[in-house]
């Protein structure tokens, strides 16, 4: 197949390598021109994947629109934050039949639209049955070396997800189908708030017991928000909920997790994003799922926790004390 991406990201890289190491013709576009020049020349990404090989038929461009030109698959693989001018910007030349696959996982701050939503407000709501939602445990380093992973491509038309999952899956990569797209995506986007969450809380020194009652109580406000916005509850037990709030919650490669560890041990939020290239999504997200949640009456705690920490300078460990000191109530309430 003929596949742009869009995004050199960790996350684009891996993903082009992998689809131009499946044979289809990739074509690579980077926000950064030196990023360009270097993919081009040295067949590497020293800014966001060091020690990768890029596939030698990879072709690497700065040119936004050689992303989508005659693509029949286009992966939309930037911060979500700036998908919506990236969309706006292609929507005039972009390719009508070609499907279109997400892999970014956020909320767009501000209008607390999903990548869904952007994707019909830019380029229409009939694109929607060319859309597949791409998510799951898959930290870019472990694929790009070859480690079997798995995730799923979720699409409200089952052709365009069969399609996806066949251009992405080989021996390392298996890709399972789902009808899903909403839950899919939300799993994404909200495992990165409790992620920073998992974080703090090991970096305050607590133990493997918060960690895996954030986890557990954190599928649980993920489903409640996921139910106010019409998915299915199994998406959230299944590889781009549980599957991908585990990882990010215990591996020390997630970024988001990171930053909330950075938090517990005492740094401001500034100075940690301040020495970041890469994106942790999270920390907008964060904002998003608190706004959103409240829009629709729904009760996320920990979410909301995060966001008051984050972003109104609340301590800590004054959050996990309210969180400890709540009414109690029955488990499932
Ligand atoms: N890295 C992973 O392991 C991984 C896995 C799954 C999903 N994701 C998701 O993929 C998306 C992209 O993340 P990533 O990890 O590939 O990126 P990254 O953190 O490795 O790099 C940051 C990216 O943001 C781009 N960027 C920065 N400012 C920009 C701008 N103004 N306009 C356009 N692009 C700009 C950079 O060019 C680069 O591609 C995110 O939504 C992330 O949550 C990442
Ligand atoms: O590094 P993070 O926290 O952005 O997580 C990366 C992926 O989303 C893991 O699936």
């Amino acid at each position: 197949m003929k596949i742009g991406v869009i995004g050199a990201g960790s996350w684009g890289t891996a993903l082009a390598n992998l689809l131009a190491g499946n044979g289809h013709e990739v074509v690579l576009w980077a926000y950064e021109p030196e990023l360009v020049e270097e993919m081009t020349r040295q067949r590497s990404n020293s800014l966001f994947l060091p020690g990768v090989s890029l596939h030698p038929d990879l072709i690497c461009t700065g040119e936004l629109s050689r992303s989508v030109l005659e693509r029949e698959l286009v992966l939309l693989v930037a911060p979500t934050q700036v998908a919506r001018g990236l969309l706006s910007t292609l929507a005039p030349c972009w390719p009508a039949e070609a499907v279109l696959v997400n892999a970014s996982k956020g909320i767009e701050l501000t209008t607390l639209a999903t990548v869904s939503d952007i994707v019909a407000q830019t380029l229409g709501a009939g694109m929607l049955e060319h859309y597949v939602v791409l998510s799951g445990p898959t930290f870019a380093r472990e694929v790009a070396l070859g480690l079997p992973s798995l995730i799923v491509a979720a699409s409200r038309n089952e052709q365009a997800a069969r399609l996806a999952q066949s251009a992405f899956s080989n021996q390392t990569f298996r890709v399972y189908t789902s009808d899903d797209p909403v839950g899919v995506e939300l799993g994404g986007a909200i495992k990165n708030v409790l992620a920073i969450a998992a974080g703090i809380s090991d970096g305050l020194g607590f133990g493997h017991n918060t960690r895996a009652a954030l986890i557990t109580r954190g599928l649980v406000e993920m489903r409640r928000l996921g139910r106010a916005m019409g998915a299915r509850d199994e998406s959230f037990s299944g590889l781009a909920g549980m599957g991908d709030l585990v990882l990010t919650c215990t591996g020390d490669l997630s970024r988001n997790r990171t930053v909330g560890m950075k938090l517990g041990q005492g740094m401001t939020l500034a100075a940690i994003l301040a020495e970041m290239r890469m994106v942790a999504e999270g920390v907008k997200t964060s904002e998003s799922v608190y706004f959103l949640a409240q829009s629709k009456g729904v009760e996320m705690p920990i979410c909301e926790k995060v966001f008051e920490i984050l972003h109104r300078d609340k301590p800590a460990r004054e959050a996990v004390l309210e969180l400890m000191t709540r009414e109690l109530k029955a488990e499932y309430a």
